[in-house]
């Protein structure tokens, strides 16, 4: 059994970018996304994966991909083993079921959050100038309290790797007027239905981050889409407003890593099996609650 968790090299492909949990291989025609099993806390990666997470991560993006292609096309053109090259079938068979064939994109360099909760960066925002991002907000808000309406707050990648918040303003001026606001009036959409049908399993997602390409002048949604990693996602018999509401997936790691002697700086201490073992159930259940459908099999 192959670790899943440190960088993924595959024979004969060449890795074009590296992330915090997956990585981009170039295919030719089209790329290949690969999820490990790595999971982050406090911004920092911790040394022990999550069993199967980088498989449920990916499935979670195909359900999703195909709960919304009647608003907006996407980039996925196969999850299916199958459809691999022979040499990664035969070389690499940890890939099954954590991997993404998507179509090449010309991507907007720009990350199109919503919010629907007030809560995080949000939060701390709001109590400082009640407003979030620029956008002006009733007084008197809780914390994670539902927002009367989902905002768009667009974010670029900064040189350190955060997410810098941007305003709208400044993501016409990069990408135009045109894009931008479609890229707006279609992120919410799809937070909206997304949160319907979570909140319908019993699942709040407080908010998301989406990316967008352009194939033949076409905007598609890419990336991987509305999963734990990208989104919050709240368990509704657990949500409060007033304090910021248990993670669904990442709670027991938060809780565990906050009872050490740890700076909240790399490198992330090893993680205990129960909290493994009871993450990697969040995480497998929460896939089975979102889209009706076991893991097994994949
Ligand atoms: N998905 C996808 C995809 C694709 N389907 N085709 C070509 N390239 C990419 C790609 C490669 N890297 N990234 C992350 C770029 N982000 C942009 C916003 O800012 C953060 C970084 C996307």
């Amino acid at each position: 059994m192959s670790n899943t968790v440190t960088e993924v090299a595959l024979p004969g492909v060449q890795k074009v970018a590296s992330g915090k949990v997956r990585e981009i291989f170039d295919l030719g025609e089209h790329l290949l996304f690969v999820a490990s099993d790595r999971i982050s806390a406090f911004d920092v990666i911790m040394p022990t994966g999550i069993p199967n997470k980088g498989k449920v991560l990916t499935q979670l993006s195909k359900f999703w991909f195909g709960h919304l292609q009647d608003i907006v096309p996407h980039h996925l053109i196969s999850a299916d083993f199958d459809d691999l090259p022979s040499e990664l079938r035969e070389q690499a068979p940890f890939l099954r079921g954590r991997f993404m064939i998507v179509k090449k994109l010309e991507m907007f360099p720009v990350e199109c959050v919503v919010r629907g909760y007030l809560v995080g960066s949000g939060w701390r925002e709001y109590q400082e100038s009640g407003s979030v991002c620029g956008i002006p907000l009733p007084s008197g808000l809780a914390q994670a309290q539902k927002l009367p309406e989902p905002i768009f707050t667009p974010a670029i990648k900064a040189t350190d790797g955060h997410d810098e918040n941007i305003p709208f303003s400044k993501m016409i001026d990069m990408i135009g007027a045109e894009h931008a606001e479609a890229l707006r009036k279609v992120s919410i959409e799809i937070y909206q239905r997304a949160a319907e049908h979570a909140l319908k399993k019993g699942v709040v997602i407080a908010d998301t981050k989406f990316e967008f390409g352009l194939v033949d002048g076409r905007i598609v949604l890419g990336d991987e889409v509305l999963t734990p990693d990208s989104s919050r996602y709240w368990p509704l018999p657990e949500y409060r407003t007033g304090s910021n509401p248990p993670s669904y997936d990442k709670q027991f790691v938060r809780d565990y890593l906050e009872t050490l002697d740890w700076d909240k700086t790399p490198p992330g201490p090893e993680l205990p099996e129960q909290i493994v073992q009871g993450t990697a159930e969040r995480y497998s259940t929460c896939f089975e609650t979102i889209t009706g459908t076991s893991l097994k099999g994949v």
